[in-house]
């Protein structure tokens, strides 16, 4: 934000269907004083960026149009919002479809007039009070939303005396706008409930020595807290006390509870098993992993699918040139093809109630949000509408190696010093080094030398993304890494055939360089994922390319490729090899996705048409670079997420199709002359249902493989 601008953060209970949307930006948009909009639809919830001072003008502007805006203050969680529509409308909008049957019936059977009309104008009366006044305040800002466009129709059908027409088209109106709202707010409830999952308060441990409850929000990082059996976690931390298994499902997607012991990390979000835990809290609420997530999702529902803008696009002519035809219809009628004039304003009117948009309109978003939030419970987080929208196109993926297709957890096999070389020294200087980095690589020798080594004292310490870690010590400078980047020296017959044997069992390689002389080697295994050759199986059964490229040695990633079942791979590749070959097979092999763990792959990340990142649980780079985090680590989730992709285009498809085609089949109609204007409602309505409902079978049923 620059400065003289200022945020403001609405709630609008109104605003829960695309057409309130387009109402407040057409109010909006025009004022010089309002620099951006964002929408979150699913959240009923506007974010105004304008220059200072003018909030109040943009909130006087929003109940100009009849709905009541409220003020979201700064650290207010996203919660769970009642139900739009409660049981009195329902019972309301039931009694008035009842009495307009009973006014049809009464036409039909020719009861007195008047009974007819006393029945139509109660069944109007129970539900048209909305209907007016969203469509009066949407014509006197000159725009023609379904509101308003019933408000017309129905006034029409009175002027005519068409009394039961009328009732039926309201009564029938108001039961398909209850049911749909009812069906929005199950989709929305699936999204808030994500977001919605740490406590309020936690039990944190104060000065005075004691435990007591305090907002989540408020707690400091580096606090004790306590959660107690069965509660959920509230903050980011580490335990200090205590051990039990804990569900982190909500925020992985993993079933099975993991064991916790001290020193273990803890999401918040997550459920606490049998045993009391204490942890110290790693940063506040808002830096947690769920309040990232949390960000990312509402993030997610905003970018829009290609499919919603071609929508945004289509209504945006559609409706003009319907609502235009009604007119000429109805005043140029009876010219052209003779009939009363009054026979051709009722087609008139039908052909505006046609004119809706609505199902078109709400056809994608609700689908979209349905997917993305049964991606997150799976324990995928994607950071838009778009990105699951063209997952299902994968022609090629190329995957890294450690992390990925292995554990990312390799042993020390053997190492080899230089001869004569002091062991001590090695080990310490290998200690101070590896210990600081939390690579892998780093990680293996670090773990292996824990306890029995003391680290050096070294200075600028500096980690090379790809190569290796380097400091100096008494003014030498050291390097732990990969071979072409500490030493260009020929290596001793000695350290090539011990390197020759360790290659052969698919290790890989670190050395330890002084004055970038080598002078010791560490042989390092990793382990191939489980489940992983069958995921590759999978890929290719979706006709998915796979290839691998890795940092590591080509022997090393050879061996993996091998044992994985995946033909291609390339290996010694540094950070910006992997980019060059990534921009290469975006051109030659099609919608090309790119999976990784690492600092190293986030520039081919960046720049594949599709990124995903494994681990997203240990490093900030996955959720910040990919476009598809997988929190649980499991490669199983890509072919997962082409096929949630595949379903959601489905989808998409089958709703803007049944769509475009009720519309169109009542339009020929209502030129023939043959609907009635309560067919058209029908029509209407009836489309905006089925595709709110066609879109909430995203939220169920996981696909499987
Ligand atoms: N921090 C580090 N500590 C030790 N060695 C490192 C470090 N960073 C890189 N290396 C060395 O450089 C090589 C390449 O690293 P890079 O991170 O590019 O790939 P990788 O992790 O081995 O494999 P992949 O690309 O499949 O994830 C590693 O195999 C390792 O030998
Ligand atoms: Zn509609």
């Amino acid at each position: 934000m620059q400065a003289g601008q200022e945020l403001t953060r609405l709630r609008i209970e109104q605003m829960d269907c695309p057409v309130e949307e387009q109402l407040i930006r057409k109010k909006l948009e025009g004022d010089a004083q309002v620099i951006a909009l964002q929408f979150h639809l699913m959240q009923r919830q506007l974010d105004v960026l304008h220059t200072a001072g003018y909030g109040s003008q943009v909130v006087s502007a929003i109940q100009r149009l009849g709905m009541d805006p409220v003020l979201i203050q700064a650290g207010d969680q996203p919660k769970t919002l009642k139900p739009s529509h409660g049981k009195k409308t329902l019972v309301m909008v039931i009694s008035a479809v009842f009495l307009a049957l009973l006014a049809e019936l009464g036409a039909w059977l020719v009861w007195p007039s008047w009974m007819v009309i006393v029945l139509s104008v109660i069944a109007i009366a129970l539900t048209g009070g909305t209907v007016y006044k969203k469509g009066l305040i949407a014509l006197t800002n000159r725009n023609l939303n379904i509101n308003a466009l019933m408000s017309i129709a129905v006034t029409g059908a009175v002027l005519l005396g068409e009394w039961p027409e009328a009732a039926m088209v309201m009564s029938l109106f108001a039961l398909a706008e209850y049911i749909e709202a009812r069906s929005l707010d199950r989709a929305r409830r699936a999204v808030d409930g994500l977001l919605a999952l740490a406590p309020d308060e936690v039990e944190v441990f104060d000065e005075q020595g004691h435990w007591h409850l305090q907002p989540a929000q408020t707690v400091t990082a580096g606090s004790l807290v306590k959660v107690k059996p069965g509660a959920r976690i509230g903050l980011d931390g580490v335990v200090q006390a205590g051990s039990s298994t804990v569900n982190q499902a909500p925020i992985t997607g993993e079933s099975l509870p993991v064991l916790k012991q001290s020193g273990d990390r803890l999401y918040a979000g997550s459920i606490n098993g049998m045993g009391e835990l204490q942890y110290r809290t790693q940063g506040t609420y808002d830096e947690s992993l769920l309040a990232r997530i949390a960000i990312s999702v509402q993030q997610a529902q905003q970018s829009k699918a290609p499919v919603q803008r071609f929508v945004d696009r289509f209504s945006q002519v559609y409706t003009p040139i319907v609502t235009f035809g009604a007119l000429a219809l109805a005043l140029l009628g009876p010219w052209l093809f003779g009939g009363t004039w009054l026979d051709w304003v009722y087609k008139a009117l039908v052909l505006l109630v046609i004119a809706c948009p609505c199902a078109l309109v709400i056809s994608t978003p609700v689908a979209v949000v349905s997917a993305l939030a049964t991606a997150a419970k799976a324990g995928l987080l994607v950071k838009g509408g778009l990105h699951l929208e063209r997952a299902r196109r994968l022609d090629y993926l190329a995957v890294d190696k450690t992390g990925t297709i292995t554990a990312g957890m390799p042993v020390l096999q053997d190492q080899w010093v230089a001869p004569a070389y002091p062991l001590e020294t090695v080990e310490q200087m290998a200690y101070a080094l590896a210990s600081r980095s939390d690579h892998p690589a780093s990680q293996a020798l670090a773990r292996s030398l824990e306890g029995a080594v003391s680290a050096l004292p070294v200075k600028d310490f500096q980690a090379v993304a790809g190569a290796g870690v380097m400091a100096t010590q008494n003014g030498v400078s050291w390097q732990l890494g990969r071979l072409s980047w500490l030493s260009h020296a020929p290596l001793s017959a000695d350290l090539i055939s011990w390197q020759k044997t360790w290659q052969q069992a698919g290790a890989s390689f670190v050395y330890l360089a002084k004055a970038q002389q080598v002078v010791a080697a560490f042989a390092i295994a990793d382990q191939i994922k489980s489940g992983v050759q069958a995921v590759m199986a999978d890929l290719s059964r979706l006709g998915v390319k796979v290839e691998v490229l890795s940092g590591d040695n080509s022997a090393a990633v050879q061996h993996v490729a091998n044992q994985a079942g995946i033909p291609l791979a390339q290996g010694d590749l540094l950070p910006e090899d992997k980019l060059r070959i990534i921009t290469e097979r975006t051109q030659t092999e099609g919608f090309s996705a790119m999976v990784g763990d690492g600092i190293n792959d986030a520039p081919a990340l960046a720049k594949a048409d599709l990124s995903f990142a494994m681990g997203a649980l240990g490093s900030d780079m996955a959720i910040e670079t990919a476009d598809i985090a997988i929190m649980n680590d499991d490669l199983a989730n890509i072919p997962y997420t082409i096929r949630l992709s595949q379903r959601l285009h489905r989808v998409l498809v089958q709703n803007i199709s049944a769509a475009i085609g009720i519309k169109l089949v009542f339009l020929a109609l209502a030129i023939a002359g043959v609907a009635t204007m309560w067919m058209a409602v029908f029509a209407d309505v009836g489309a905006s249902l089925l595709v709110v409902l066609n879109s909430l079978r995203l939220l169920k049923s996981t696909p499987s493989a």
